[in-house]
């Protein structure tokens, strides 16, 4: 049987663009970017979040790229659920390996905030993977399981639904080394199997698990065919009209 998993494909722009580069990106968007049958979100960097949602087609969701675990207070630098809110966006990707890995955030940390994010009425893009030494040294399951608890542990089986879970391997971020389509299914049915046990067969089954890393139009078509490949979150190729064919890359 299909998949009943809406296909799910977002573009991280990272800490890229200036107003005239996020023009350019809009504007293929909003030429060619309508399919029913996939959701779409792009996460601009905060200072752009609200031109973004003013100028990207309705259909097109847009996401922080992170908030804080609190709403307001002294917290130099972040941003808060309300914030990214309050200019019109749903969405904030949360845990990816560029804050785990260059700005030190920890499991619980992730967990905390994805829990604010969710009470605050966000959706939430949750990011895990395993650095290459972990994969070298057999430990995928045990770090993805790992960083997928410390969220499990943070908020309710009701929370599911609001939740998209990145899988993205952190050698394969940026590098050109994509997982092959065969590596990111197997991490992503293994991932299933043990929310099935953890949280329920029904979050399990309705979860959508999307890959990142490296994705590229010319790859996208191949993973896509995995049956529990429920979309990406693209980095670089996001920036560029190749977007358009990775989001195509199902029809
Ligand atoms: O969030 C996106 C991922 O970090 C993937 O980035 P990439 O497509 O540039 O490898």
């Amino acid at each position: 049987m299909a998949s009943q998993r809406k296909f799910f494909v977002g573009g991280n722009w990272k800490l890229n663009g200036t107003k005239k580069g996020v023009d350019g990106i809009i504007d293929f968007i909003n030429k060619d970017c309508v399919d029913p049958n996939v959701e779409v979100v792009v996460a601009p960097s905060a200072i752009y979040l609200d031109y973004t949602r003013q100028k990207v087609n309705t259909s097109v969701g847009v996401a922080a790229q992170n908030c804080y675990k609190v709403g307001s207070g002294a917290f130099t630098g972040d941003n808060s659920a309300e914030m990214i809110k309050d200019v019109g966006c749903e969405w904030v990707i949360l845990g990816h390996s560029e804050r785990r890995h260059v700005f030190g955030e920890s499991d619980q940390l992730i967990g905390e905030k994805t829990q604010f994010a969710l009470k605050s009425g966000l959706k939430v893009i949750a990011c895990i993977g395993e650095k290459l030494d972990e994969r070298e040294a057999g430990h995928t399951e045990a770090v993805c399981f790992r960083q997928t608890q410390a969220i499990i542990d943070c908020i309710q089986e009701s929370d599911w639904g609001n939740i998209v879970i990145a899988y993205e391997p952190v050698w394969a971020i940026g590098t050109g080394k994509t997982a092959s389509p065969e590596q990111a299914q197997e991490v992503h049915d293994t991932l299933r199997k043990w929310l099935a046990d953890k949280v329920s067969p029904s979050v399990a089954s309705s979860v959508r698990i999307i890959y990142g890393g490296s994705v590229t139009a010319a790859n996208a078509k191949d993973l896509g065919k995995k049956p529990d490949i429920d979309g990406f979150l693209v980095g670089g190729a996001s920036l560029k009209p190749d977007f358009i064919q990775i989001v195509k890359a199902r029809a």
